[in-house]
């Protein structure tokens, strides 16, 4: 084919996906003409805007239908910046993240929100519970447990707290990346990042400067960049973005020592109840009496009504010297599950529902 033949036919080409985006354009604008007129209606029966039960269940009938090319993370993509959308169109609300921007929690935040939500950093976890709370935030985004470290033990805490809900949950590939001025790491000898960076890129830091640096941590990975661009003879082990965004050069990226490094985070919000999706995840809090087998047999209790239970935390009470201790369990159902009920009424006294959410991980 000549260049002038292939000019002509990617041209045609254009022209044709031209025409495609103008029908895509004209339905997404009929799209949002209805999400408007079901906003409205949220807006009379003072019903919650955002459903990721539904949601969720768009995105099952659309990777169930789809015959083209597009898969199922290439679905759910779109459609979760075409829902957070929507989801704007009809109450724009506000989401409390623990910041700073450009944190593992912004990009978990944006990932359900979308780009165009009103997003608000926040320097601490109890700082974005205390925001939702107070109505100051319509959501809070949290983290709970990373995979290789375990839980975020001041999240669960502050669950026993307050009387806030979970409302989904959201996992991310969490990697790092060590950026510096210098454009070798011979010439860097320390590095600033937050202490649970350095854990998960232990190996990596091992190998590459053995004892001869100097690791510091700071609050977060957003102040370690700063701190690296001033500073000679520093680097920052941080998000990619969070360089970027600051034009600090990286030097190495994916640095992190397990290939399988996932964080998981919660989506908080007040006065927030899930409808049933067909695949859920409920967490609860419970307090049980100091007597022996008690954990025994309320496990049992679960057990025995066929519920599976995905995670269990035990956290100190913090209250008297007898060490008493608050259980935070996950588990397979939706409150409103017959079998579900039964537990929960059996236990009453002792179990604090956080939330029946769609579980994604
Ligand atoms: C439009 C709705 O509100 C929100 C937006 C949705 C959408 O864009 O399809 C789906 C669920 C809700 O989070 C709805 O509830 O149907």
């Amino acid at each position: 084919m000549s260049t002038s033949e292939e000019q002509e036919l990617l041209g045609s080409m254009r022209d044709r996906i031209d025409a495609i985006d103008n029908q895509v354009l004209a339905l997404l604008n009929d799209r949002m003409e209805v999400v408007r007129q079901v906003g409205e209606l949220k807006k009379n029966n003072k019903t919650v805007i955002y459903r990721p039960e539904r949601e969720k269940s768009i995105i099952d009938r659309l990777a169930k239908r789809s015959e083209g090319l597009l898969t199922r993370p290439a679905i759910e993509a779109i459609f979760l910046e075409v829902f957070a959308i929507s989801r704007n169109l009809e109450l724009p609300e506000k989401v409390a993240f623990l910041g700073p921007e450009f944190s593992f929690t912004h990009q978990a935040a944006e990932s359900r929100f979308g780009a165009l939500s009103e997003y608000w950093a926040l320097s601490s976890i109890p700082k974005v519970f205390e925001a939702v709370d107070t109505g100051r935030a319509r959501f809070g985004v949290v983290p709970i447990e990373n995979n290789q470290e375990g839980s975020v033990n001041e999240t669960i805490d502050l669950l026993g707290n307050y009387e806030l809900s979970i409302v989904a949950e959201v996992a991310i590939p969490i990697h790092f990346a060590l950026a510096s001025t210098h454009d070798s790491h011979h010439s860097i000898k320390k590095i600033y990042s937050r202490d649970i960076a350095f854990k998960q890129c232990k190996s990596f830091i091992e190998e590459t400067f053995g004892e001869d640096i100097e690791l510091v941590p700071v609050n977060s990975t957003s102040k370690a960049v700063k701190l690296a661009l001033k500073e000679e003879g520093a680097a920052a082990l941080c998000p990619r973005i969070a360089a970027n965004q600051n034009r600090l050069p990286i030097l190495f990226d994916n640095v992190e020592d397990s290939e399988d490094n996932f964080t998981r985070f919660l989506i908080l919000a007040k006065d927030f109840i899930n409808q049933k999706s067909g695949r859920d995840k409920t967490t609860i809090l419970a307090k049980l009496s100091a007597k022996p087998g008690a954990l025994a047999k309320f496990l049992q209790d679960f057990y025995d009504a066929g519920i599976n239970l995905t995670k269990i935390e035990s956290r100190p009470a913090k209250k008297g010297k007898n060490f008493k201790y608050l259980f935070y369990i996950d588990f397979d159902g939706h409150f409103e599950d017959e079998n579900v009920r039964e537990v929960f009424l059996s236990h009453s006294k002792r179990i604090k529902l956080l939330g029946s959410y769609v579980k994604m991980c």
